[in-house]
């Protein structure tokens, strides 16, 4: 039985291509908040979407959305609760007009809000009486997020929103996306390469790498964990370095001064101010550093196994 407050949840999910092995997965994705999932190029984030989107079948696992399992197929009630936005427009609907498609998504969808998809048109500034073919990929992209939220639903899933996108076009998307989140109830998962995108959205990051995820954080506690501390002490020696809590990479900067990642940062400074040493300067670390950093621990991990 799904946990309520959980919008969305995989247990042990598995598919195997020739090429590559997704999985065993294991996500909880909470009701009410705004998850992205970030990692590398064909780590498998599109592929998580369509099992979860029952486009494609996993071989192993249990997939459950809104407390429904969609192992054995998505039923209509459910498509209705969940808005799509894919990475890639499908060339089929090229010669499809605009206004045509949304005329579909009213039929479909019992909660369609035509004034709700009007006012998303405007604020995006994209006009639906044109082919999608013939539509510019920042256009295109825009009237489908316009479609993908204009039935309000329970849950949004969205493959690398802003692709595409231009400034302008990228900042309204984020604020509307967080006028969608103020009602409270609504969950957003969206995959990002956008590091600012991520940190001005997401409540949650998941990080995947290879087909696994690698962990699952919650934003600020992640970012006030990871910092790069330049660390002095007279007797202090890489090996000691080395004991910093959370240490993830020691180098010696000169004389007795060491740079040392950590992702427990709050213990990593405590542990200096009892072994006496001192913190010469801290930074934070950016997302593209923390992922980085996991990369290279779960590359460690693997290779010890
Ligand atoms: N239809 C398919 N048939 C076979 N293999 C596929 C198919 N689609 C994707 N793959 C493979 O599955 C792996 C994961 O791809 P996926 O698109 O899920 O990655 P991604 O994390 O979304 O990547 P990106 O960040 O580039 O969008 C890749 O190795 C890819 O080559």
């Amino acid at each position: 039985m799904m946990n309520e407050t959980l919008a969305i949840q995989l247990d042990g999910v598995e598919q195997s291509r020739s090429n590559f092995k997704l999985g065993p997965l294991h996500m909880s994705i909470p009701k009410g908040y705004i998850t992205a999932i970030v990692g590398p190029n064909g780590c498998g984030k599109s592929s998580t979407f369509r099992l979860m989107l029952d486009l494609d079948k996993a071989d192993k696992g249990t997939i459950e959305l809104l407390g429904c399992n969609v192992n054995q197929g998505m039923d209509t009630e459910l498509k209705k609760r969940i808005g799509y936005l894919h990475d890639q427009s499908s060339s089929h609907e090229n010669n499809m007009i605009g206004a045509a498609k949304a005329e579909f998504h009213r039929f479909w969808y019992d909660d369609w809000d035509i004034n709700r998809y009007r006012e998303l048109l405007h604020i995006l500034e994209v006009e639906d009486h044109l082919m999608l073919g013939k539509m510019s990929k920042g256009m295109r992209r825009k009237f489908e997020f316009a479609l993908a939220l204009a039935h309000g639903p329970e849950l949004l899933l969205l493959d690398e929103p802003s692709s595409g996108l231009d400034p302008l076009a990228w900042k309204t998307m984020i604020e509307v996306l967080h006028r969608y989140m103020d009602r409270g109830d609504r969950t957003i998962l969206m995959t990002s390469h956008i590091i600012e995108e991520v940190k001005r959205l997401a409540d949650y990051i998941v990080f995947m790498a290879q087909g696994r995820v690698l962990g699952m954080y919650e934003k600020d506690e992640l970012f006030s964990s990871w910092f790069t501390l330049f660390v002095s002490g007279a007797e202090l020696t890489a090996k000691k370095a080395a004991e910093l809590p959370g240490q993830c990479g020691v180098e010696h900067a000169g004389a007795t001064t060491f740079r040392i990642t950590t992702n427990k940062a709050a213990e990593a400074e405590e542990w200096c101010a009892a072994e006496g040493y001192q913190i010469v300067s801290r930074q934070a670390l950016e997302l593209d550093e923390i992922m980085s950093a996991l990369l290279q621990q779960d590359r460690l991990h693997s290779r010890r196994n």
